[in-house]
């Protein structure tokens, strides 16, 4: 039998590439060895990854990985807040403290809104022929004029819902563009006229605590302040914030746990696990003395009638956040205030990249660990969820279906829930996503409710929304019909897609459907290992 050619044979073409040329110097050999000894060892260095790897995939086969996507302001990161109360109450206890962080800079933030707002109206005044260009409607949308008087355009854009199938379905050549709220210079009213003199104290009152903005940003960005003033944290800034602020040195408390009560377990005064007392922090010490001298003016600012009338009337447009923070200012401004798990829910900090966060989930007796994926949504983080399309079992895509009257703060030309509807259409359409599990929250129910009790029309803003009921009921069956819409249109394979209406800062109703969502995810789970 004639024997196999040996791999350093003599015709190898590889051994005769590799063979040294017979003319080497004995300089040449050492370069050639030095080289060749580099090139193993990032060789060997490659291999040794590549091995990790699979383990790393070997170890986490059978693991359940659900990503939480949706555009920025969602809700994912409040709704991984729900899956760490639940499954990690102890991390969220040893996280406390460092929200403090955060709910003083949703609070400055907040107050900068308000009197620049004010300002803008002031301004407004005192320019009389400032964008005189443009006139207001009724019902703050904005008409161009096309010359002086004749006829008047209304320009602009919207995709998903003038696509959409409707009674009222516009004609393509109705164009309507609903300018988002910073855009829309206040109109003048002798109800509104500020306080001149009360609002120009209380914002020189309250400068020194509105001058921390730059230095919490940084305590929260790692010591980097983004060039447009935006506040991205990554995975791990809680611990990073005490790094930041010289608390990395914990150390053991000698005075007895005074527990606050306030989270499912109780927690020392500095919100550390029990037994743990930090260093001083500078920062937020000040900044809590400012917080507590300034709650008087704060509240005042709050219920002055010139910054209450332009909430009234829209002219002053507050996030979700800063109402509740704003509301709760007496207690925040206490003495030793440490955030409440109600705070951590509605404090708000943007999303950077891709958090992960591991749970132990058990489901009937067994150990099963999650991995839970937070990503970014703004526009220019959404790239970053790309990588984790290849191994997600489950998708829980969050839709904030009370922004029907807000605009990207990325794109203010863009509608919110119309964004979310383009941003379903591409997962649902995405070819790696094809297999994944599917669950849609139709989320910030309790902020729609009192949108429309208050009275805001949803025909306003979503122009096809026609003469239906401005009701929660038949609003949620509208959007709802949209999303079901984009998923019955981009369903080859016959998915379930299961919704829900969630409002994820309730942590007992949301709760019990993430017992719901487990259960279904973990259906489908055992349905497609079975398969393999
Ligand atoms: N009232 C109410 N507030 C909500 C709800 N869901 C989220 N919020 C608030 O909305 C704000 C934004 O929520 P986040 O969870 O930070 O949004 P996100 O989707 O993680 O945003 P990015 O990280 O920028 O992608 C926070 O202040 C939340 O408390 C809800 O259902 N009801
Ligand atoms: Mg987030």
């Amino acid at each position: 039998m004639p024997r196999a050619p040996s791999i350093r044979s003599q015709d190898d073409p590889l051994s005769l590439a590799l063979r040294p040329p017979p003319s080497e110097t004995e300089e040449e050999r050492t370069v050639r060895l030095k080289d060749e000894t580099e090139a193993k060892e990032a060789s060997d260095k490659i291999d040794e990854e590549i091995k990790l790897e699979k383990q790393r995939l070997q170890k986490t086969k059978g693991d359940v990985k659900l990503l939480l996507l949706g555009q920025a302001e969602s809700g994912k990161s409040t709704l991984q807040k729900q899956f760490q109360l639940m499954y990690s109450p102890k991390t969220l206890e040893s996280e406390r403290a460092s929200w403090r962080t955060v709910v003083y800079f949703n609070i400055v933030r907040s107050l900068k809104h308000i009197l620049s707002t004010l300002a803008a109206y002031d301004d407004m005044d005192d320019d009389s022929d400032a964008n005189s260009h443009l006139e207001f409607g009724d019902d703050d949308t904005f008409i161009l004029g096309e010359g002086s008087s004749s006829k008047r355009t209304r320009s602009g854009k919207s995709t998903a819902f003038t696509n959409a199938p409707s009674s009222s379905k516009l004609p393509s050549n109705n164009h309507k563009l609903r300018r988002s709220p910073s855009q829309i210079p206040l109109p003048k009213s002798p109800k509104l006229q500020p306080s001149a003199h009360q609002i120009a104290n209380l914002r020189l009152r309250l400068s020194p605590l509105l001058s921390t903005e730059e230095s919490l940003a940084k305590r929260l960005n790692g010591g980097v302040t983004t060039g447009r003033g935006e506040v991205f944290v990554r995975s791990g800034w809680q611990v990073r914030t005490f790094e930041n602020g010289g608390l990395v040195k914990a150390r053991r408390s000698k005075r007895s746990n005074t527990g606050h009560g306030h989270g499912p377990s109780s927690v020392s005064a500095s919100g550390l696990p029990p037994g743990l007392m930090l260093d001083e922090d500078p920062l937020l010490d000040d900044l809590s003395a400012l917080v507590e001298g300034s709650k008087e003016d704060i509240k005042d600012l709050w219920d002055d009638p010139t910054v209450v009338a332009l909430i009234t009337k829209r002219k002053l447009k507050l996030d979700e956040w800063s109402e509740y923070f704003l509301k709760n200012i007496l207690r925040i401004a206490k003495h030793g205030y440490i955030p409440t798990t109600e705070d951590i829910l509605h404090a708000r900090i943007q999303t950077m990249g891709v958090a992960e966060h591991t749970f132990d989930v058990n489901i009937h007796g067994k150990l099963v660990t999650w991995h839970l994926y937070d990503v970014g949504g703004a526009r220019g983080q959404r790239h970053t969820w790309v990588p984790y399309f290849d191994t997600a079992n489950a998708i829980i895509f969050v839709a904030p279906i009370s922004a029907f009257d807000q605009y990207l703060e990325e794109d203010s030309r863009t509608n919110r829930i119309d964004d979310s509807l383009q941003l379903f259409t591409q997962i649902c359409a995405n070819t790696l996503l094809k297999k994944v599990h599917l669950v849609l929250f139709l989320n910030k129910t309790d902020l729609l409710k009192a949108k429309l009790d208050k009275g805001l029309s949803v025909q306003k803003y979503i122009l096809s929304f026609g003469d239906r009921a401005n009701e929660f009921d038949s609003v949620v069956q509208y959007f709802r019909a949209h999303f079901l819409q984009v998923h019955r249109r981009n369903n080859e394979n016959r998915r379930v897609l299961y919704t829900h209406l969630t409002n994820v800062v309730d942590t007992k109703a949301t709760q019990s459907i993430i017992g719901n969502v487990r259960d279904s995810i973990f259906r489908g789970y055992l349905q497609s290992a079975a398969l393999v």
